[in-house]
């Protein structure tokens, strides 16, 4: 009876918690929302060149994107375009210098077309991209894109990372709806486990608060914002030195080139029309120190002999001339803590490695997922709702995130030369299985440039590469130590795609349709007012 009486007790003080806490809640709320309406925040739109142009306004911002890079601007224009009220801090709106995202597959180029941004790719010496050629001992293979189901406009791109970045970022500041600022961020705010808003500083050093129901955060690939968010599993197992060769012929016009070097991979492709970028990979956490000449030395004795001929000169001209840049290969797994009121995106929320190119394309067609979620909401003031229905959002990224992703970190270990043998024979199997031409390339190459973005396709190909080099160990002579060197071909192919696909969800990568999240529809209380694309006048 007592127990009964003391249940009773306990029952009814956790009821009044948490009526007394909605209520709490529900007022907190209201006071964030009449906060951000009487705020009459200074508005802020950029001009091309960085420079800034107020303009008074009074808005009640839907979004705030923190950084303006590739995902932030991309994001905040298709955002806006939708009609959503956008304000995006960027620490430094003058074109960025830097040797990242310079190639743009082919998939995340009609990203770019679903997108309503392949004008960013105009006029700014964009060099259109058909492929790649793969060198190895001296010899070497074309690799196409399977372009012909495509319109001929459809190709991969490169280009001046900067240049793009400042085309998305006018774009996006063209839209009456999106202020573009900058600001450093400097923290999330957060209340009752809910994101409402950032802490930035100002170019003039002002620190401001900026509210809103949902708060995207696309601070790249040294996020200081992401640890609130997500589990950080940083890998960083080598890192890419970066030339410019000037007034160069590629053996292949308009294609990547990738020399299958040592110790690691070597890639060229044209970013201009007359200069051509080259990223030596540099395995390890450290690189030779560039300021006492050793880095010059490095690439002048043992990268040099291994570029191809046609190119040496330029390559050593380059290495001359200095202005040599490096910047680290990172690896990060998405794995989302989900938190109302707030959104991870770009490389902030995932990173792979940078051989195949796909940290764009990943990007890009991310946004085209969140823009179809959000597209029926009009209200995205209930946070919690909101985070359960984006749930999705992880699960619906996967075929096309976890197919480069497992591709890129996959390629990275067998394109690296190894004193084991049977990593050797790998290596080599895969020049000769891609040299095969037909399927034997167009299926690797179409998941590698996001145009066919099958999990299960890239793990047949994956294993089909370690049997045609098992096979060719043991026909005609299986002796029993090539049979043992086989054994471990196979077993070293496993140790390097499983842990990926581990790291990527197996559910989620291979069985998307049995995580309940798939399924989750639009909460109702949201769609209040439908909210049609291009809702602004003359978008
Ligand atoms: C060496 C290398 C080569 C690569 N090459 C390619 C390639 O050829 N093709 C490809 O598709 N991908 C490539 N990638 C990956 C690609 O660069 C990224 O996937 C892409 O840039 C991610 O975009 P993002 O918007 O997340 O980050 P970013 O483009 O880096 O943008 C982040 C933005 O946030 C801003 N910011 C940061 N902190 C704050 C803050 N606190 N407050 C306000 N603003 C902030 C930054 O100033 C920046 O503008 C490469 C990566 C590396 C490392």
């Amino acid at each position: 009876m007592v127990d009964l009486y003391a249940l009773g007790l306990i029952l009814a003080s956790v009821l009044g918690f948490v009526v007394l806490y909605n209520l709490m809640a529900k007022k907190n709320r209201s006071r964030v929302s009449s906060e951000a309406r009487s705020e009459g925040v200074q508005t802020v739109t950029t001009t091309t060149n960085g420079e800034c142009r107020s303009i008074e306004s009074d808005v009640d911002v839907d979004v705030i994107i923190v950084g303006a890079g590739v995902a932030g601007s991309a994001l905040a224009h298709t955002l806006g375009k939708d009609g959503r009220k956008v304000h995006v801090i960027e620490r430094d709106l003058s074109e960025p210098d830097r040797i990242v995202g310079e190639l743009l597959q082919p998939g995340g180029y009609l990203k770019l077309i679903e997108l309503g941004l392949q004008d960013c790719v105009e006029d700014i010496d964009a060099q259109q991209v058909f492929g790649y050629a793969l060198f190895k001992d001296g010899k070497n293979t074309r690799l196409s894109y399977p372009l012909e189901k495509f319109h001929s406009d459809v190709s991969g791109r490169s280009f001046h990372n900067g240049r793009f970045i400042q085309r998305m970022r006018e774009k996006a500041a063209s839209l009456p709806n999106i202020r573009l600022e900058q600001g450093t961020v400097t923290s999330l705010l957060g209340e009752n486990g809910t994101i409402k808003g950032v802490q930035y500083k100002t170019k003039d050093g002002k620190e401001l608060a900026a509210h809103a129901p949902l708060t995207i955060v696309c601070d790249g690939c040294f996020s200081n914002l992401r640890r609130s968010l997500c589990n950080p599993q940083v890998d960083m197992p080598s890192s890419f030195v970066g030339l410019v060769l000037e007034n160069c012929e590629l053996p292949y016009a308009n294609h990547g080139h990738v020399v299958l070097a040592d110790p690691s991979p070597i890639l060229f492709y044209p970013i201009s029309s007359t200069e051509v970028r080259c990223l030596v990979d540099v395995p390890g956490q450290k690189v030779p120190s560039i300021s006492n000449g050793e880095m010059a030395k490095y690439l002048k004795t043992m990268v040099a002999p291994q570029v191809p001929p046609e190119i040496y000169d330029s390559f050593v001209a380059a290495v001359d001339r200095g202005n040599i840049r490096t910047m680290p290969n990172r690896s990060m797994p998405a794995a989302p803590q989900p938190t109302p009121g707030a959104l991870l995106m770009g490389d902030a929320f995932n990173m792979r490695h940078p051989l195949t190119g796909g940290g764009m394309t990943v990007a890009l067609s991310d946004i085209v997922v969140l823009r179809d979620l959000l597209r029926p909401l009009r209200d995205l003031n209930d946070a919690p709702t909101l985070c359960k229905y984006l749930e999705s959002f992880y699960t619906l990224r996967k075929p096309v995130a976890s197919t480069i992703n497992t591709l890129a970190g996959a390629l990275y270990k067998v394109f690296c030369a190894s004193p084991d043998r049977a990593r050797n024979e790998m290596r080599q199997a895969c020049f000769d299985y891609l040299s095969l031409g037909g399927v034997f390339s167009t299926g690797p190459v179409s998941l590698l440039s996001g145009l066919n973005p099958r999990p299960l396709s890239l793990v047949l190909h994956f294993f089909a590469v370690a049997v045609y080099g098992v096979g060719r160990l043991l026909v005609p002579f299986p002796s029993p130590s090539r049979m043992w060197i086989g054994a471990r071909l196979i077993s070293g192919a496993s140790a390097i795609i499983f842990p990926i696909i581990k790291a990527e969800g197996v559910r989620q990568m291979f069985f998307p349709a049995t995580v309940p999240a798939y399924y989750r529809a639009p909460p109702v209380n949201c769609q209040a007012r439908s909210l049609k694309p291009d809702a602004i006048k003359g978008l």
